[in-house]
Parts: structure tokens; sequence; C-alpha cells
């Protein structure tokens, strides 16, 4: 029988590894660490969607919009720094895949939405 697990519990495991040092006294206090670091990435989500929206303004066409070589760019820089960060870089990696693909369907729509600057203007 499937059941969700006990917040309130105690262990039922232990890591075997003699240097690990546990992080909280029970699973609802692992839920409510990660709760409030969903907070902050969710915040820094909406500012990064913020920026990725003002880039619009700098691109011609479709292909610009979705600038393969700088997703590129971002995929090895994230995987890079969740190596020297100690974060696990398989996730860090298809997390921004799949965020970075939102963030160019919705960069897209904005786009398809704008208006060319005048010549004389886009000095
Ligand atoms: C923000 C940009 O537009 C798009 C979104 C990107 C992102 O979310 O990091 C990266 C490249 C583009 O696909 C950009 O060109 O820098």
């Amino acid at each position: 029988m499937n059941q969700e697990p006990d917040a309130y519990g105690g262990p039922l495991r232990r890591f075997t590894d003699p240097a690990y040092v546990p992080l909280a006294a029970s699973l609802q206090e692992v839920r409510e660490r990660i709760d409030a670091l969903d907070c902050q990435i969710v915040a820094l989500l909406a500012e990064r969607g913020r920026y990725v929206k003002d880039a619009a303004r700098f691109k011609r066409d479709s292909f610009q919009v979705s600038a393969p070589a700088r997703q590129q760019e971002v995929f090895d820089k994230v995987r890079a720094l969740a190596e020297a960060s100690g974060a696990y870089p398989e996730v860090v990696e298809a997390a921004y895949r799949a965020l970075v693909a939102g963030f160019i369907a919705r960069e897209q729509q904005d786009f398809a939405a704008m208006e060319d600057v005048p010549p004389e203007e886009s000095k």
C-alpha cells in the first residue's frame, strides 16, 4: 500500500557516511526549508523573466529570439556553476533546459506583439 511519509516522525533511514551532518530534525522541517527556498527561487525567476522580456527589444526576428548559441552558453555556464557549488549538475542543467524553453516561448510571444523601431531612431 502506498502511503505518504509521516512528516513529523523520526528518521527511518540513515546515511552510512560517518561524516554526514543532518540538516533538519524532521521531514516537516526539511519541507519548510524547501518551501522558503522555492519562495526565493520563484522571485528570482520572476526577475529573470523580466530581463528575458527586455531582451526582445534588441532582436530582429524569431531566430534571434531563440539565439541557440547563447542558450548553449547558459547551459554550459550553469552546469559549471553547479559543479563548483555542490549542486547536482544534471539536475541544474535539466532544469535550465526546461526553464529556458519556457522563457523563449514567452519571449517569442512578446516579440510577435512588438513593433519595429524606425531606422532613424535605431542608431
Ligand atoms: C534572454 C535572451 O533570449 C533567450 C532566452 C535565453 C535565456 O533564458 O537565458 C537565452 C537565449 C535566448 O534564447 C538572450 O538572447 O539573451
